[in-house]
């Protein structure tokens, strides 16, 4: 390029000197350009390669986890692992099969302890004098016939299963006497009184583990010592199995059990049915075993899921999973801080039931009014609420065997008592909720669910992750 303005020297050299100076002037010109864009095309590059890693650690989200306790919370936790994250699930199947051994051992020394203690008026003489006078006069009822007696005293050893199965899953806590169950909602006075000590009781025994429950029994080297205590209770437990399935099947078992009022919980039942493959030395838990198994959660536990589908390796989502007890939800705000998404369970098969913390409270009712409270929070209105009505499975069981809905929903009074009435009363209800009571409009995705069932979940749940992306994506400007 020629250097513009140069004018020929008076003094005859040619290029006059100005006109040389303008040129090296230019050429430095030049080469401090082509420094410069080589200066810029390396930032370019170096931006890039930020971009790329940036992309490949991907952003986390944070889901809170909600609902009143048994709703299913860790259920679905589980779910989520076991579709993203299959390896670290099958990492943790060990780990579950002490759980579920210890949930098998409960129910069989709970049907032992309901043979082996007469009612007594003494141990729930705080609860209130109504079932207390009714308890009296029903203490005589203790029925213990001679195949159950012998069956109890062949049983006797998985006591001592229970202690070290419980010692290795939750050391910090006693085994209680085992209390599985609830009873079921008769108006009959006696079943009644009997329902609310024994609800009581429940509430105070329930396998109870702090979060790293799987960490200690996954131990990489157990010390001899417990190693041969856990090899010991398996095989005490193997040697159980015959007189186990003969006590569960037994029919003056199943009569008393059912003249007591007492259902088992539907995890028990299901561990029961199964005792002859679980008991065994060989056994390995499949997943709708680990669904199944029941471990209470205690206070606010932090989950990890780094996905493993090829959509979105690496990808994490960051679960806070409660305790959802009643007087432990005071903590859960502290949680709601830059939440993408809070995911509520309400067991809508749960009509029938009172809280085993508060017999005084209808189940669903207090779902009601938790999900008001959750809506109505300020600190959640960015996040996008998920709702799902859970164990739909047990409700469909309930109206089946004609459970009135309206007996304890007034004011469903004269609609169908089925599955599709019921579970559009809900929906609409929650939904009603929500509109009223969120301080501004926000996105609501309600599903019914059963959460033990893989393969139901299998589908809604790649349907739930692609929406909390989506608004993922939203906050992030990625999507207008
Ligand atoms: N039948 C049936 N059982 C379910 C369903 N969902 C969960 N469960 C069982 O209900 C029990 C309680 O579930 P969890 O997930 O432990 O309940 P949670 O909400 O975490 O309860 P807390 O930790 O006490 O707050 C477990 O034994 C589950 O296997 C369902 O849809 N159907
Ligand atoms: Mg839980």
């Amino acid at each position: 390029m020629r250097p513009t303005g140069s004018k020929p020297s008076l003094s005859g050299e040619w290029p006059p000197r100005s006109s040389l100076e303008e040129i090296e002037s230019s050429e430095v010109r030049l080469e401090e350009e082509r420094e410069a864009k080589k200066r810029n095309d390396e930032i370019d590059r170096l931006i890039e390669l930020e971009r790329q890693e940036l992309k490949k650690r991907r952003p986390q989200a944070k889901l809170l986890l909600l609902g009143q306790a048994e709703a299913g919370k860790s259920t679905l936790l589980k779910n989520f692992q076991l579709l993203f994250a299959p390896k670290a699930f099958q990492a943790e199947t060990e780990a579950w099969r002490a759980v579920i051994h210890l949930n098998l051992v409960r129910a069989v020394n709970f049907i032992l302890e309901v043979f082996s203690t007469p009612y007594s008026t003494e141990s729930h003489s705080n609860l209130n004098n109504r079932s207390q006078s009714s308890l009296s006069n029903h203490s005589a009822r203790h029925v213990l016939s001679d195949p159950v007696r012998t069956l109890r005293m062949r049983l006797s050893p998985l006591r001592q299963v229970e202690i070290i199965l419980h010692g290795r899953i939750a050391p910090e806590s006693q085994p209680h006497s085992p209390v599985p169950g609830s009873s079921n909602s008769s108006s009959d006075d006696f079943n009644s009184d009997l329902r609310s000590s024994l609800d009581v009781r429940l509430f105070d025994t329930s396998l109870r583990a702090r979060a790293g429950w799987k960490a200690l029994a996954r131990l990489k080297r157990p010390t001899s010592t417990t190693q041969d205590e856990l090899q010991d209770a398996r095989q005490v437990l193997d040697a159980c199995r015959d007189d186990i399935i003969a006590l569960w099947t037994n029919a003056i078992v199943q009569e008393e059990l059912r003249k007591r009022a007492i259902i088992l919980d539907d995890s028990y039942i299901y561990f029961l049915d199964n005792a002859v493959r679980i008991a065994s030395t060989r056994y390995s838990p499949n997943p709708e075993d680990i669904l199944r198994a029941r471990v209470q959660t205690i206070g606010v536990e932090e989950h990890h899921l780094v996905m493993e589908d090829e959509i979105h390796p690496g990808h994490e989502w960051i679960f806070y999973d409660v305790e959802g007890r009643r007087g432990q939800r005071a903590v859960w705000a502290s949680f709601f801080d830059d939440v993408n998404a809070m995911i509520f369970l309400s067991p809508i098969s749960n009509f029938d039931v009172f809280l085993p913390e508060d017999p005084s409270v209808n189940s669903m009712l207090d779902s009601f009014s938790l999900w008001k409270q959750i809506c109505e929070s300020k600190l959640l209105t960015q996040a996008t609420f998920i709702l799902f009505l859970n164990k739909m499975d047990l409700l469909q069981k309930k109206l089946d065997a004609g459970i009135q809905f309206s007996a304890y929903v007034p004011l469903y009074k004269n609609q169908p008592n089925d599955l599709e009435g019921v579970t559009l009363y809900c929906k609409r209800k929650f939904h009603a909720v929500h509109k009223h009571s969120s301080p501004q409009p926000r996105p609501l995705h309600i599903h019914t669910c059963t959460a033990i069932d893989t393969a139901f979940m299998g589908g809604l749940l790649a349907r739930v992750k692609d929406a909390i992306f989506l608004t993922m994506l939203r906050e992030n400007g990625a999507l207008v």
